[in-house]
């Protein structure tokens, strides 16, 4: 970890992990949209079973890496309904 000297500089790091963060979500969007097409209806967009394994594994993984768990899944379980939001549009959109 950095140990930083001034705000500047812990902005910039923040900065660039954002810059991260956001292709990240772009490609994991990507893959989400491309769910629609294997969906018969709007119960399997949402796919609830699947989200609850997902917010399982992201907070496992929270707590093998050292990262605040409840930020995780608060992060998470927000992504996630925006993704299925998209998703839905695009499932709308392939019928
Ligand atoms: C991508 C999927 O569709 C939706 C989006 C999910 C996600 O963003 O992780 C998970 C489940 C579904 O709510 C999927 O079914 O895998």
């Amino acid at each position: 970890m950095i140990e930083c000297n001034s705000i500047d500089e812990v902005r910039n790091n923040i900065n660039n992990i954002d810059e991260q963060i956001v292709k990240l979500i772009a490609q994991r969007g990507e893959f989400v949209k491309q769910a629609a097409k294997f969906k018969k209806d709007s119960d399997a967009v949402k796919a609830p079973k699947r989200v609850e394994e997902v917010i399982n594994k992201v907070k496992d993984l929270a707590k093998s890496t050292g990262a605040n768990e409840e930020v995780v899944e608060n992060v998470y379980r927000s992504m996630i309904d925006s993704f299925i939001n998209a998703e839905m549009k695009e499932f709308e959109k392939l019928k």
